[in-house]
């Protein structure tokens, strides 16, 4: 087997390199290179591990064309066009706990650092000024600090500003009650954050609700001698009206650790009063880089060696042990899909999928996607189990999953039903020594068979000499039939036959296996 080859193309902590050898792929890193340069040979790999440098585009993504995981060692993922990559079929990751503390700790650094302008008190004393007038400073004990964003990040501050004996006031839309009592803080809504807190640090992600959360409106209602920290991403906080209420004394000191354009090799921010900057290095201590960089190397190769998923932005997590026991189902669930949008006609657009038995007790929506795959691939050639879910819910398919506790005749079940201008139409399948998949129903008639390969379904009426006259048919013109599967709705009833054959059956022969006696429909399937 081929190892996965894997580009880490932003500079990352050398473990990386080394866990992807010793999980089994094949590894280059090449920093610091243009879109452009990126784009001639990001077509030979499997993975892309970035940090913050590297722009994922749509257009690098459209000359991706073997990649399957991109995999940021850290939290944001603003450099990656997530939509694009989840329509090209393409995993992405983060890690998002690795360099939490390290974040925390930064932002409280930044406290600090204002409380006591220990930046600028740094520069003129090593200048040879003494100025020791010239700087009066605060203490943080008793003071409240405005908390917006209480995840993974803000959650340490607050741990650490509560060490440092302050008030947390927290916004934010998700922090329940008990949670906020869990941390100790005091939840509120923004406006009662912006006018109670002495200083505020901002740790949530730039998203269409967060972006200027920290406008000119919003500054303008924080107390006078606020000092403002963002160690979370540039485009949180309107840097001209910080500019502005800096210099007008309002607010008494602010630190940045991102900018709304970066690199900022210039902003109307710098030698502004009581403003102090790092660039980006919220995640830069060597624990968090080391932690990031083994973090995103394991679950890369996870990936891309077992089909494990974690930490996905795009795709249901999978462990490495899920991943075996789940595979077959998938195989299972692909091509039931896949059976249904061969033979169903007319709208697809409505589907439930349902488990029993065994299949109950799994994590349902790799099943689900699978299912979608397969279904959608015959309408779509892009289709894959990551784009799966979003093609759909782009469509405005509407799609249902059901959970059945009980088990029936097989031990385990999963069945698919798409509803059509006919009605309901419902396939059903199990597995076979827990690995093999195996079709053990198609629309309410009873027939076990392998989906694989060259099929031809069909439907007649059960009638003595039919089965000879389709063998003949076949081996009149040179058609090898592998497999004979039969079900049968009663005696003299509805018949539906599934053959699988050596080779696609042309057209002729279709139109001929049309006019055979007693045929209502013939479909040749693949799988
Ligand atoms: N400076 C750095 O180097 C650095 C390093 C790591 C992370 N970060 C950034 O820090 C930020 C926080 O990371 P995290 O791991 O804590 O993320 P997280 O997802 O754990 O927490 C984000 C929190 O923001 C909250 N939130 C979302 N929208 C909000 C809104 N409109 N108002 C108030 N709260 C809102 C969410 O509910 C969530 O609790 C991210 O933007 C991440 O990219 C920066
Ligand atoms: O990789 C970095 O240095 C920045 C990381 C940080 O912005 C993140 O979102 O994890």
């Amino acid at each position: 087997m081929t190892k996965p080859k894997v580009l880490i193309s932003d500079k990352m902590d050398p473990n990386a390199a080394r866990i992807f050898e010793e999980r089994g792929c094949e590894v280059d890193v090449i920093t610091g290179k243009s879109p452009e340069e990126l784009m001639e040979y990001i077509g030979d790999y499997d993975g892309l591990a970035i940090r913050s440098s590297t722009r994922v585009t749509r257009e690098i993504l459209d000359a991706a064309k073997n990649l399957k995981v991109i995999g940021r060692a850290g939290i944001g993922v603003d450099n990656v066009d997530i939509q694009a990559a989840s329509a090209q079929g393409v995993v992405v990751m983060n890690t998002p706990f690795g360099n939490s503390i390290t974040t925390a700790e930064h932002a409280i650094a930044m406290i600090m650092a204002l409380a006591r302008q220990i930046p600028e008190a740094n520069e003129r004393t090593q200048k040879g000024e003494w100025p020791k007038s010239a700087f009066m400073g605060v203490e943080v004990t008793g003071k409240t600090l405005g908390l917006i964003g209480a995840g993974n990040i803000g959650s340490i501050v607050a741990s650490r500003a509560l060490g440092l004996r302050m008030k947390v006031v927290a916004y934010d839309p998700f922090l329940t009650q008990e949670r906020a009592v869990e941390m100790g803080v005091e939840k509120a809504d923004l406006d009662t954050l912006l006018e109670r807190a002495d200083f505020i640090t901002l740790h949530t992600p730039l998203t269409d609700q967060t972006r200027n959360i920290l406008s000119r409106e919003n500054l303008a209602k924080t107390k006078k001698g606020v000092r403002i920290v963002n160690c979370a991403r540039g485009g949180l906080v309107d840097e001209a009206a910080l500019k502005e209420l800096l210099e007008s004394g309002h607010v008494a000191g602010a630190a940045l650790d991102v900018f709304a354009e970066e690199p900022a090799r210039e902003s109307p921010l710098f030698g502004t009063p009581n403003f102090i900057c790092t660039p980006h290095l919220g995640a830069s201590t060597t624990e968090a880089q080391v932690n990031v960089a083994l973090q995103v190397a394991e679950q890369m190769a996870d990936y891309l060696v077992n089909g494990g998923v974690t930490n996905a932005l795009n795709v249901p997590s999978l462990s490495a042990e899920e991943a075996p026991k789940l595979r077959p189902y998938m195989a299972l669930s692909e091509k039931l899909g896949s059976l249904v949008g061969q033979l169903a006609h007319g709208n697809l657009d409505k589907i439930s999928v349902e488990v029993e038995g065994a299949a109950a007790e799994l994590n349902m929506k790799p099943i689900t996607a699978a299912v979608l795959a397969g279904l959608m691939k015959h309408y779509s050639q892009s289709v894959n189990m990551v784009n799966a879910p979003h093609l759909a819910k782009e469509r405005g398919m509407d799609v249902r999953e059901i959970r059945h506790d009980r088990e029936g005749v097989y031990h385990t079940l999963v069945r698919v039903t798409v509803a059509t201008s006919q009605g309901d139409r419902s396939v059903a399948g199990t597995l076979f020594g827990n690995e093999a998949p195996r079709l053990i129903e198609i629309f309410g008639i009873g027939i076990e068979a392998d989906l694989d390969g060259h099929m031809l379904y069909i439907v007649n009426e059960d009638a003595p000499g039919f089965i000879g006259r389709i063998g003949s048919l076949l081996g009149e013109n040179g058609i090898n039939i592998g497999t004979f599967h039969l079900g049968r709705r009663q005696a003299g009833g509805e018949a539906v036959l599934l053959l699988s054959l050596d080779a696609a059956i042309p057209e002729a022969v279709m139109k001929d296996a049309c006019d055979l006696p007693g045929v209502k429909t013939v479909k040749p399937l693949t799988f």
